[in-house]
């Protein structure tokens, strides 16, 4: 059997064909324009694979209610050449085989579930620190969605005292994403954030806004393990000041055994979305 699988991201499209081992059988990289070209670059390639199905972990907001008449479709994107984009009938259409889609941190989260940081546990909170900043929760072996996905990188923190940073959200200012992510750290320090040094005080303000998240997924999702990724993260002593405020800030409300093992960094490089694109394949054909 034969799965193919798109990490379909905001700058590039990840494209992989793997086996029923999870063996890359061959991947590609595509640069995101507008969505014609862009599935069509990806159609030719899975067309020279005979793959079975296809799982898509995409950018979002999207439809992922399979009772709605645009299940599958992109939505208010400020990417407007994707918006109201059928993504899935589109794949459909063009590969003839049955087509899965979640939200990038959905299929990351369940790939991190199955093969990474979480294989142990039960359940488990995915979040990534990038470009943007998301969150999925998989449940014994199931992404969560409802009314529509969770969009758990758009919630409000309070503010620490001394912080004026406006933030960059496009929609809320200074949610989560618009204080921790990549384009805010830069534009608070004025470079980038791979070239700011460790010891300067913006990683305090980020480790406490990030560990304020971290005790509300905590304390709505009591997820058994959280995994921290995006490129922000490869910052990698935010791991333990996050957990340091995480403690001060949750205050033994609820008891945590092994904090080191709760809050963690991936275990599958920058692989778990397609990985886990993989997973959502592989669910619909039932093997
Ligand atoms: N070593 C680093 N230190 C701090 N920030 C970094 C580092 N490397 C990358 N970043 C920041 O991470 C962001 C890119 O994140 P990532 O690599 O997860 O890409 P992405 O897939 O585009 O993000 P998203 O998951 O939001 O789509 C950029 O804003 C970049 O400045
Ligand atoms: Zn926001």
């Amino acid at each position: 059997m034969l799965i193919g699988a798109i990490e379909a991201g905001g700058t590039k499209f990840v494209c992989s064909v793997l086996d029923e081992f999870n063996e890359t059988k061959d991947r590609c990289v595509i640069r995101t324009r507008g969505p014609e070209e862009t599935l069509a670059e990806a159609a030719d390639f899975f067309r020279k694979h005979p793959i079975d199905a296809l799982g898509v972990g995409a950018f979002g907001p999207i439809d992922l209610n399979d009772r709605s008449e645009t299940y599958g479709t992109i939505k208010n994107t400020p990417k407007t050449a994707w918006k109201d984009f059928p993504l899935r009938d589109e794949l459909k259409r063009m590969l003839g085989v049955p087509v899965a889609v979640d939200t990038d941190v959905n299929a990351a989260c369940l790939g991190e579930f199955r093969f990474g940081a979480g294989r142990d546990v039960d359940s488990a909170v995915y979040i990534t620190v990038g470009t943007g900043v998301g969150a999925g929760f998989v449940k014994e072996d199931q992404v969560f969605k409802g009314l529509t996905h969770p969009e758990m990188g758009h919630i409000k923190v309070s503010r620490m005292v001394d912080d004026s940073f406006e933030g960059v959200c496009l929609y809320h200012g200074d949610c989560l994403e618009g204080l921790v992510s990549g384009p805010a750290i830069e534009k608070r320090a004025g470079i980038s954030g791979a070239d700011i040094s460790v010891d300067d005080p913006v990683w305090a303000s980020v480790a406490h806004y990030i560990a304020q998240a971290l005790v509300n997924y905590t304390l709505v999702l009591c997820p058994e393990r959280i995994i921290i990724g995006g490129g922000v993260m490869k910052q990698s002593h935010l791991y333990p000041m996050i957990r340091k405020e995480f403690q001060r800030i949750l205050n033994d409300y609820i008891t945590i055994e092994d904090l080191e093992s709760y809050i963690t960094p991936p275990k599958l490089d920058d692989d778990q979305g397609v990985i886990g694109a993989a997973g959502l394949a592989k669910d619909i054909t039932g093997s």
